[in-house]
């Protein structure tokens, strides 16, 4: 009897040696793979006050030359206690050759963001290509993006915003740490 509702027959994987075999297009991101977990601070000039938070992130791929990309932020108070939900993102991270990345990312905040750059020796670096708001979103303009492994179970990460008539400067620093 036809099954209304079947498993996936094509899983994501969240580690290179787990099928699929990732597409070799992905060679310099396979670091990048699997969860990550940590704590980062964050500052603006139109904020009263720097911040404190801790993030998720999430690599995956199911074979083809792309990532999957998943990122939830909540926002830190005394002791580390959890204040609120802060950003998410989702997105796609595409492989080209010669280790060109074109990256596709929205936000709940209405952001759309088409990111360019490239990944090598252990970083992938990102810089806005395109980035398209709803009626009601706030005046994004750019980004820049630096991922880095400094060792196979750290994931630095710096992000740069020019955003509500600022030019672009740091907006978030974060350090996290290899969970799967
Ligand atoms: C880990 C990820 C992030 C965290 C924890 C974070 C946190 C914050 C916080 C706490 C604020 C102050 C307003 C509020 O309390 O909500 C803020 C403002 C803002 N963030 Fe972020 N953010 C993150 C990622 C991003 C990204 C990816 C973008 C854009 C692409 C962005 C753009 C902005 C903008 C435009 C503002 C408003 C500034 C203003 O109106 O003065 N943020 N962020």
């Amino acid at each position: 009897m036809f099954d209304p509702a079947p498993e996936h027959p094509y899983p994501d994987a969240h580690r290179p040696d787990e099928a699929p075999e990732p597409h070799p297009l992905l060679a310099p991101v396979l670091g990048l793979l699997g969860s990550w977990h940590g704590r980062g601070r964050g500052e603006y000039p139109t904020l009263e006050a720097d911040f404190a938070y801790a993030q998720e992130v999430t690599f995956s791929h199911d074979g083809r030359p792309f990532l999957r990309y998943e990122a939830r932020a909540w926002l830190l108070g005394a002791d580390d206690a959890p204040l609120r939900p802060s950003a998410r993102e989702s997105g796609w991270w595409r492989l080209q050759p010669d280790g060109r990345v074109e990256a596709l990312i929205t936000q709940p905040t209405g952001i759309a963001e088409i990111a360019v750059g490239r990944a090598a020796d252990g970083a992938v670096d990102l810089s806005t290509h395109e980035v398209a708001r709803t009626p009601t979103a706030k005046e994004v303009e750019a980004t820049r993006r630096r991922y880095e492994l400094p060792d196979a179970d750290t994931l630095t990460f710096v992000h740069d915003l020019a955003a509500v008539g600022q030019p672009l400067q740091h907006h978030l620093s974060a350090r996290l740490h290899r969970r799967t």
